[in-house]
Protein backbone atom coordinates (compact mmCIF):
# COMPACT_ATOMS: atom_id res chain seq x y z
CA UNK A 1 0.00 0.00 0.00
CA UNK A 2 3.69 2.60 0.31
CA UNK A 3 3.90 2.57 -2.83
CA UNK A 4 3.70 5.64 -4.89
CA UNK A 5 1.38 5.91 -7.46
CA UNK A 6 1.39 9.17 -8.45
CA UNK A 7 4.61 11.57 -8.65
CA UNK A 8 4.54 15.21 -9.32
CA UNK A 9 8.48 17.04 -9.11
CA UNK A 10 8.96 20.55 -9.43
CA UNK A 11 5.99 20.85 -11.65
CA UNK A 12 5.05 24.23 -13.28
CA UNK A 13 2.06 25.70 -14.95
CA UNK A 14 1.36 29.50 -15.97
CA UNK A 15 -1.00 30.83 -18.15
CA UNK A 16 0.42 33.71 -19.95
CA UNK A 17 2.83 35.70 -17.59
CA UNK A 18 1.08 34.30 -13.73
CA UNK A 19 2.25 31.03 -12.46
CA UNK A 20 -0.65 28.58 -11.47
CA UNK A 21 1.51 26.14 -10.42
CA UNK A 22 5.19 26.90 -9.06
CA UNK A 23 7.78 24.00 -8.15
CA UNK A 24 5.16 21.68 -6.61
CA UNK A 25 6.86 18.20 -5.61
CA UNK A 26 4.31 15.83 -4.40
CA UNK A 27 3.73 11.65 -3.94
CA UNK A 28 0.59 10.23 -3.44
CA UNK A 29 -0.04 6.57 -2.73
CA UNK A 30 -2.96 4.54 -2.51
CA UNK A 31 -5.61 5.96 0.46
CA UNK A 32 -7.40 9.19 0.45
CA UNK A 33 -5.40 12.80 0.15
CA UNK A 34 -7.49 16.02 0.34
CA UNK A 35 -6.62 19.22 -1.47
CA UNK A 36 -7.15 21.89 0.35
CA UNK A 37 -6.29 26.04 -0.46
CA UNK A 38 -7.61 29.20 -1.08
CA UNK A 39 -9.68 29.92 -4.28
CA UNK A 40 -7.08 30.59 -7.07
CA UNK A 41 -4.24 28.43 -5.09
CA UNK A 42 -3.62 26.12 -8.04
CA UNK A 43 -6.15 23.37 -7.02
CA UNK A 44 -8.20 22.45 -10.11
CA UNK A 45 -4.74 23.33 -12.22
CA UNK A 46 -3.14 20.42 -10.84
CA UNK A 47 -6.00 18.04 -10.94
CA UNK A 48 -6.24 19.10 -14.52
CA UNK A 49 -2.84 17.57 -15.12
CA UNK A 50 -3.27 14.75 -13.04
CA UNK A 51 -6.43 13.72 -14.88
CA UNK A 52 -4.29 14.08 -18.39
CA UNK A 53 -6.39 17.48 -19.01
CA UNK A 54 -3.79 19.76 -19.03
CA UNK A 55 -0.26 19.55 -19.54
CA UNK A 56 2.58 20.49 -17.20
CA UNK A 57 4.86 23.36 -18.69
CA UNK A 58 7.83 22.42 -16.63
CA UNK A 59 9.04 19.64 -14.30
CA UNK A 60 8.10 15.90 -14.74
CA UNK A 61 4.45 14.13 -14.06
CA UNK A 62 4.31 10.30 -13.58
CA UNK A 63 0.62 8.75 -13.09
CA UNK A 64 0.49 4.81 -12.15
CA UNK A 65 3.64 4.52 -14.27
CA UNK A 66 3.10 6.43 -17.21
CA UNK A 67 4.01 9.87 -18.36
CA UNK A 68 0.82 11.88 -19.57
CA UNK A 69 3.36 14.00 -21.64
CA UNK A 70 3.06 11.37 -24.10
CA UNK A 71 0.18 10.05 -26.07
CA UNK A 72 0.71 5.95 -25.13
CA UNK A 73 0.87 7.68 -21.48
CA UNK A 74 -2.32 9.93 -21.75
CA UNK A 75 -3.88 6.29 -22.86
CA UNK A 76 -2.81 4.11 -20.24
CA UNK A 77 -3.73 6.79 -17.71
CA UNK A 78 -7.20 7.47 -18.53
CA UNK A 79 -8.18 3.84 -18.63
CA UNK A 80 -7.38 3.96 -14.93
CA UNK A 81 -8.90 7.28 -14.26
CA UNK A 82 -11.98 8.28 -12.58
CA UNK A 83 -12.28 11.64 -12.93
CA UNK A 84 -14.42 14.30 -11.55
CA UNK A 85 -13.96 18.11 -12.90
CA UNK A 86 -14.70 21.68 -11.42
CA UNK A 87 -17.49 22.19 -13.63
CA UNK A 88 -19.52 20.09 -16.03
CA UNK A 89 -21.72 20.03 -19.00
CA UNK A 90 -23.75 17.14 -20.58
CA UNK A 91 -24.99 16.39 -23.56
CA UNK A 92 -28.76 17.04 -24.39
CA UNK A 93 -31.45 14.76 -24.52
CA UNK A 94 -29.64 12.00 -22.29
CA UNK A 95 -31.24 9.95 -19.19
CA UNK A 96 -29.22 9.50 -16.48
CA UNK A 97 -28.98 5.62 -16.98
CA UNK A 98 -27.95 6.65 -20.99
CA UNK A 99 -25.54 9.24 -20.12
CA UNK A 100 -23.69 7.13 -17.94
CA UNK A 101 -23.71 4.13 -20.29
CA UNK A 102 -22.75 6.82 -22.83
CA UNK A 103 -19.63 7.29 -20.78
CA UNK A 104 -19.17 3.06 -20.28
CA UNK A 105 -19.18 3.04 -23.61
CA UNK A 106 -16.25 5.60 -24.24
CA UNK A 107 -14.75 3.81 -21.56
CA UNK A 108 -14.62 0.73 -23.66
CA UNK A 109 -16.61 -1.29 -21.80
CA UNK A 110 -18.08 -2.91 -25.13
CA UNK A 111 -19.99 -5.83 -23.80
CA UNK A 112 -23.73 -4.35 -23.38
CA UNK A 113 -25.06 -6.82 -20.28
CA UNK A 114 -21.68 -6.71 -18.30
CA UNK A 115 -21.90 -2.61 -18.84
CA UNK A 116 -25.20 -2.29 -18.27
CA UNK A 117 -24.77 -3.99 -14.96
CA UNK A 118 -21.46 -1.85 -14.36
CA UNK A 119 -23.95 1.18 -14.91
CA UNK A 120 -26.61 -0.13 -12.34
CA UNK A 121 -23.93 -0.83 -9.68
CA UNK A 122 -22.66 2.92 -9.78
CA UNK A 123 -26.28 4.40 -10.29
CA UNK A 124 -26.89 2.41 -7.01
CA UNK A 125 -23.54 3.84 -5.59
CA UNK A 126 -24.61 7.27 -5.68
CA UNK A 127 -28.34 6.88 -4.88
CA UNK A 128 -29.54 7.12 -7.81
CA UNK A 129 -31.77 4.44 -8.71
CA UNK A 130 -34.98 6.16 -8.64
CA UNK A 131 -34.15 9.19 -11.23
CA UNK A 132 -31.95 6.55 -13.72
CA UNK A 133 -34.87 7.10 -16.18
CA UNK A 134 -34.72 11.20 -15.70
CA UNK A 135 -33.60 12.97 -18.18
CA UNK A 136 -30.28 14.50 -16.64
CA UNK A 137 -32.48 18.17 -17.18
CA UNK A 138 -34.98 17.50 -14.96
CA UNK A 139 -32.33 16.26 -12.14
CA UNK A 140 -31.38 18.53 -9.24
CA UNK A 141 -27.78 20.54 -8.61
CA UNK A 142 -27.03 17.48 -6.39
CA UNK A 143 -28.37 14.91 -8.13
CA UNK A 144 -26.40 16.03 -11.33
CA UNK A 145 -23.46 16.34 -8.85
CA UNK A 146 -23.84 12.23 -7.66
CA UNK A 147 -24.22 12.08 -11.85
CA UNK A 148 -20.66 12.99 -12.31
CA UNK A 149 -19.24 11.28 -9.74
CA UNK A 150 -20.82 8.10 -10.49
CA UNK A 151 -19.09 8.39 -14.02
CA UNK A 152 -15.87 8.18 -12.42
CA UNK A 153 -16.66 5.40 -10.73
CA UNK A 154 -17.30 2.79 -13.87
CA UNK A 155 -14.77 0.47 -13.89
CA UNK A 156 -13.59 1.11 -10.06
CA UNK A 157 -10.55 3.55 -11.11
CA UNK A 158 -6.79 2.87 -9.55
CA UNK A 159 -6.85 7.02 -9.15
CA UNK A 160 -9.73 8.88 -8.93
CA UNK A 161 -9.09 12.89 -8.98
CA UNK A 162 -12.24 14.38 -7.76
CA UNK A 163 -12.49 18.33 -7.99
CA UNK A 164 -15.02 19.34 -5.16
CA UNK A 165 -16.95 16.67 -5.60
CA UNK A 166 -19.48 17.19 -2.08
CA UNK A 167 -20.59 20.70 -3.87
CA UNK A 168 -24.17 21.00 -3.66
CA UNK A 169 -24.74 17.61 -1.83
CA UNK A 170 -27.49 17.41 1.35
CA UNK A 171 -25.77 16.52 4.53
CA UNK A 172 -27.34 12.34 3.81
CA UNK A 173 -25.70 12.43 0.05
CA UNK A 174 -22.66 13.52 1.58
CA UNK A 175 -22.29 11.00 4.26
CA UNK A 176 -23.04 8.19 1.69
CA UNK A 177 -20.57 9.53 -0.32
CA UNK A 178 -17.80 9.91 2.42
CA UNK A 179 -19.09 6.01 2.74
CA UNK A 180 -18.54 5.58 -1.22
CA UNK A 181 -15.68 7.61 -0.88
CA UNK A 182 -14.07 5.76 1.66
CA UNK A 183 -14.04 2.36 0.35
CA UNK A 184 -12.32 3.25 -2.79
CA UNK A 185 -9.41 4.74 -0.80
CA UNK A 186 -9.22 1.17 0.55
CA UNK A 187 -7.46 0.31 -2.81
CA UNK A 188 -7.27 3.18 -5.03
CA UNK A 189 -5.51 6.08 -4.62
CA UNK A 190 -7.76 9.24 -4.35
CA UNK A 191 -7.41 13.07 -4.51
CA UNK A 192 -9.95 15.37 -3.32
CA UNK A 193 -10.41 19.35 -3.99
CA UNK A 194 -12.85 20.70 -1.41
CA UNK A 195 -13.32 23.49 0.13
CA UNK A 196 -15.14 21.56 2.76
CA UNK A 197 -12.49 21.10 5.84
CA UNK A 198 -14.80 18.82 7.83
CA UNK A 199 -14.64 16.33 4.76
CA UNK A 200 -11.21 16.35 4.77
CA UNK A 201 -11.06 15.73 8.52
CA UNK A 202 -13.89 13.28 7.95
CA UNK A 203 -12.02 11.02 5.10
CA UNK A 204 -8.38 11.81 4.76
CA UNK A 205 -5.58 10.68 6.82
CA UNK A 206 -3.22 12.87 4.59
CA UNK A 207 -4.13 16.53 3.26
CA UNK A 208 -1.98 18.90 1.02
CA UNK A 209 -2.63 22.61 1.31
CA UNK A 210 -2.00 25.05 -1.56
CA UNK A 211 -1.07 28.32 -1.78
CA UNK A 212 0.01 30.96 -4.92
CA UNK A 213 0.83 27.79 -6.44
CA UNK A 214 2.75 26.04 -4.24
CA UNK A 215 2.56 23.49 -1.60
CA UNK A 216 2.38 25.01 1.95
CA UNK A 217 1.62 21.66 3.74
CA UNK A 218 1.72 17.93 3.15
CA UNK A 219 1.25 15.79 5.71
CA UNK A 220 -0.61 13.76 8.37
CA UNK A 221 -4.22 15.72 9.12
CA UNK A 222 -3.78 15.52 12.86
CA UNK A 223 -0.09 16.90 12.33
CA UNK A 224 -1.88 20.07 10.62
CA UNK A 225 -4.01 19.83 13.15
CA UNK A 226 -1.63 19.91 16.02
CA UNK A 227 0.10 22.91 14.69
CA UNK A 228 -2.68 24.79 16.04
CA UNK A 229 -2.64 23.72 19.20
CA UNK A 230 -2.53 26.65 21.73
CA UNK A 231 -3.92 29.42 18.93
CA UNK A 232 -7.84 28.80 19.52
CA UNK A 233 -9.81 30.24 22.03
CA UNK A 234 -13.20 31.04 23.51
CA UNK A 235 -14.30 35.16 24.40
CA UNK A 236 -16.96 36.83 25.08
CA UNK A 237 -15.93 38.90 22.45
CA UNK A 238 -13.76 39.39 19.33
CA UNK A 239 -9.55 39.40 20.61
CA UNK A 240 -7.82 42.02 18.22
CA UNK A 241 -5.22 40.34 17.93
CA UNK A 242 -7.27 37.22 16.42
CA UNK A 243 -6.47 36.39 12.92
CA UNK A 244 -10.08 35.20 12.28
CA UNK A 245 -13.08 35.80 14.69
CA UNK A 246 -16.66 34.69 14.89
CA UNK A 247 -19.43 34.76 17.30
CA UNK A 248 -20.78 30.67 17.35
CA UNK A 249 -24.49 29.28 18.07
CA UNK A 250 -23.21 29.58 21.90
CA UNK A 251 -23.46 33.40 21.61
CA UNK A 252 -19.81 33.41 22.40
CA UNK A 253 -16.82 33.87 19.92
CA UNK A 254 -14.00 31.80 18.73
CA UNK A 255 -10.99 33.28 17.90
CA UNK A 256 -8.30 32.17 16.24
CA UNK A 257 -4.89 33.41 16.31
CA UNK A 258 -2.06 34.60 19.11
CA UNK A 259 -4.43 34.08 22.54
CA UNK A 260 -3.94 36.46 24.99
CA UNK A 261 -2.23 35.15 28.73
CA UNK A 262 -5.13 34.18 30.40
CA UNK A 263 -7.11 32.90 26.87
CA UNK A 264 -9.69 30.41 27.44
CA UNK A 265 -7.87 27.91 25.33
CA UNK A 266 -10.09 24.90 23.48
CA UNK A 267 -9.35 21.98 20.99
CA UNK A 268 -8.63 23.02 17.60
CA UNK A 269 -10.22 21.41 14.53
CA UNK A 270 -9.05 21.42 10.99
CA UNK A 271 -10.48 24.43 9.72
CA UNK A 272 -8.99 26.57 12.73
CA UNK A 273 -5.74 24.96 11.28
CA UNK A 274 -6.02 25.41 7.81
CA UNK A 275 -6.77 29.41 8.57
CA UNK A 276 -3.87 29.77 10.41
CA UNK A 277 -1.47 28.46 8.18
CA UNK A 278 -3.28 30.10 4.90
CA UNK A 279 -3.02 33.33 7.48
CA UNK A 280 0.42 32.72 9.22
CA UNK A 281 2.09 32.71 4.92
CA UNK A 282 0.58 35.83 4.17
CA UNK A 283 1.72 37.11 6.86
CA UNK A 284 5.00 36.03 6.34
CA UNK A 285 4.89 37.54 2.32
CA UNK A 286 3.43 40.43 3.52
CA UNK A 287 6.71 40.77 5.59
CA UNK A 288 9.02 39.81 2.63
CA UNK A 289 7.27 41.88 0.63
CA UNK A 290 8.43 45.18 3.05
CA UNK A 291 11.83 43.91 4.10
N1 LIG B 1 -7.64 28.96 -18.31
C1 LIG B 1 -7.04 29.89 -17.55
N2 LIG B 1 -6.54 31.01 -18.09
C2 LIG B 1 -5.91 31.94 -17.35
N3 LIG B 1 -5.72 31.83 -16.02
C3 LIG B 1 -6.21 30.73 -15.42
C4 LIG B 1 -6.89 29.70 -16.14
N4 LIG B 1 -7.26 28.73 -15.27
C5 LIG B 1 -6.83 29.12 -14.06
N5 LIG B 1 -6.19 30.31 -14.13
C6 LIG B 1 -5.55 31.04 -13.02
O1 LIG B 1 -4.66 30.13 -12.40
C7 LIG B 1 -4.70 30.28 -10.99
C8 LIG B 1 -5.08 28.95 -10.35
O2 LIG B 1 -6.42 28.64 -10.71
P1 LIG B 1 -7.11 27.28 -10.27
O3 LIG B 1 -8.45 27.22 -10.93
O4 LIG B 1 -6.18 26.15 -10.51
O5 LIG B 1 -7.27 27.50 -8.69
P2 LIG B 1 -8.17 26.74 -7.62
O6 LIG B 1 -7.31 26.52 -6.42
O7 LIG B 1 -8.78 25.53 -8.22
O8 LIG B 1 -9.29 27.83 -7.28
P3 LIG B 1 -10.82 27.66 -6.79
O9 LIG B 1 -10.76 27.24 -5.36
O10 LIG B 1 -11.35 29.06 -6.92
O11 LIG B 1 -11.49 26.70 -7.68
C9 LIG B 1 -5.69 31.41 -10.71
O12 LIG B 1 -4.95 32.61 -10.56
C10 LIG B 1 -6.55 31.46 -11.95
O13 LIG B 1 -7.02 32.77 -12.18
Amino acid sequence: MNTTTVALTDVGKSYGRADALSDVTLALRPGITGLLGPNGAGKTTMLRILATALAADRGTVEVLGSDPGTATGRTAVRRRLGYVPQETGFPRGFTAFSFLDYLAILKEWSDAETRHAEVRRVVELVDLTDVAPKRVSALSGGQRRRLVLAQAMIGQPDLLVLDEPTTGLDPAQRGRLRDVLGRAGESATVLISTHQTEDVAALCERVVVLDGGRVLFDGAVTDLVRQATGRVWMADDRHPAAQHAWRTGTGRVRNVGDPPPDAELIEPDLEDAYLLLVGDAAHDAGLEAVS
